[in-house]
């Protein structure tokens, strides 16, 4: 029987719950879209990632059932939906609808919100969701390009976008311990909630939330909340670097592709291009110019060799994205520079480059469908919520980024932790 089944809307979101589960000693595989009906697997965890943060809502819950369906026919004792720690989505979703489609498949009338991932920043004190501090809506996130968070209140966010009414268990019942948390719990279901915001200020709420978690069928959140449970599953690990032995990183042609225009990753872009070849994205050419990869892909070819690996980015300020957006179109825009990137990573796997330093979940999605690959052993974190990860059926590794996650020398550090 396996212990947990993640369905994790993004690729970034799914090597970075892994990477927590494989921290605690959990074996974990990530399966790369809803696998096979016939594959067989072995593992503590398996995390199948999609790419349905910003589909329409009818393909994102159409994708995340499927993916249920192929976990529970392996028997796991909990599934886990898993999102951002910045609650992206929109007011048509999808964390609301999926959460819906999900409980309603399960049978289930409650599961917990809870996105905290207290180690990078995410914390939630009375149903607020900050960032390093911030109130959500005021945070780098009201500039995203696809999914801008306006409003800081998960209960808000859930109920604009899901058919249930949402409560909070709020931080005095947590610093009460996980005893406390399943009363409240139990309290708000019987006033007929059908989602519990859960309050998390630090490590030892993480530890708590965990524990109190454990006999839920349906949980959701970030990487946080499942920490927690595999802290309180300690009994039953194996050793850590055991669990992330098979995801070391192995190549030797890096190249870093950078897709995220959030505050972090233009600090990393910032950094890496002082002392790194860097290459911007001209984002008319991705809309209007179909070799324009190919050329991109020249111009990395003839950078790699050298002391850092060749940086291409799309990576942009809020002031001159809003401006693109305007002219252009915030989908269509999102959608040429992601084509462009699917293009250039095929381009250059074709070629011999066997390591991708990505940055963005939407662009980590699109490089790795483009290069095909069906899954992922985890390896070890290069920062809390980003692993290096290995290639099942090929020898590439892998860094998928979260926007908002590792610090401003990311893209040197995931290079000096790969030998
Ligand atoms: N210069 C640009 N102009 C317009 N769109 C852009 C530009 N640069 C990137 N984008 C688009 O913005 C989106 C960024 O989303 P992505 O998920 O990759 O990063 P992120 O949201 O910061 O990361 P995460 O989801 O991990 O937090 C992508 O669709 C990308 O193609
Ligand atoms: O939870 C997070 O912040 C990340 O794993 C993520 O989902 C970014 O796309």
């Amino acid at each position: 029987m396996m212990r947990l089944g993640i369905i994790a809307d993004d690729f970034t979101g799914a090597t970075d719950i892994a990477g927590f589960l494989v921290a605690n000693g959990l074996s974990t595989i990530q399966l790369n879209g809803v696998p096979d009906k016939d594959l067989q697997v072995q593992a503590d965890a398996v995390v199948i990632s999609l790419k349905s943060r910003s589909n329409p809502p009818d393909e994102a819950v159409a994708m995340s059932l499927q993916a249920l369906d192929w976990l529970r026919e392996r028997n796991c004792e909990q599934f886990f939906f898993k999102y951002c720690s910045t609650f992206d989505s929109t007011a048509r979703g999808n964390i609301g609808p999926v959460t819906d489609a999900l409980l309603d498949a399960l049978g289930e009338e409650l599961t917990v919100i809870c996105p905290a991932l207290p180690v990078n920043g995410r914390t939630i004190y009375n149903g607020y969701l900050f960032v390093n501090g911030v109130p959500l809506a005021e945070s780098g996130m009201r500039h995203h390009p696809v999914t801008p968070m306006t409003d800081s209140n998960l209960m808000r966010l859930m109920e604009a976008q899901s058919r249930g009414k949402c409560g909070n268990v709020r931080s005095d019942d947590v610093a009460q311990g996980p005893e406390a948390v399943k009363s409240a719990l139990e309290a708000l279901k019987a006033q007929g909630m059908r989602y519990a915001v859960l309050d998390v200020l630090n490590s030892r709420d993480v530890a708590t939330v965990g524990q109190a978690v454990a006999g839920m069928k349906l949980v959701t959140g970030g990487s946080g909340l499942a920490d927690g449970m595999a802290k309180a599953w300690t009994d039953r690990l194996s050793d850590p670097e055991q669990a992330a032995a098979a995801g070391k990183p192995s190549g030797a042609r890096p190249v870093v592709l950078s897709g995220s225009c959030s505050q972090m990753t233009n600090a990393q872009v910032a950094a890496y291009k002082e002392e790194a070849p860097a290459c911007p994205v001209d984002v008319v050419r991705c809309l209007t110019d179909d070799d324009y990869a190919d050329e991109l892909f020249a111009w990395t070819r003839d950078q790699q060799g050298g002391d850092l690996a060749p940086l291409v980015f799309a990576t942009t300020d809020p002031d001159t994205l809003g401006r693109i957006q305007r002219q252009y179109g915030a989908e269509q825009a999102s959608a040429a520079v992601e084509r462009t990137f699917g293009r250039l990573a095929k381009l250059l796997a074709e070629d011999g480059t066997d390591t991708f330093i990505v940055a963005g979940g939407e662009t980590s999605g699109v490089v790795v469908q483009s290069l095909g690959v069906t899954g992922f052993h985890i390896g070890p974190q290069i920062a809390p919520g980003v692993p290096w990860v290995r290639a099942v059926d090929r020898p590439i590794s892998l860094a998928l980024k979260s926007g908002n996650f590792g610090g401003p020398r990311f893209f040197f550090d995931a290079q000096e932790r790969q030998g």
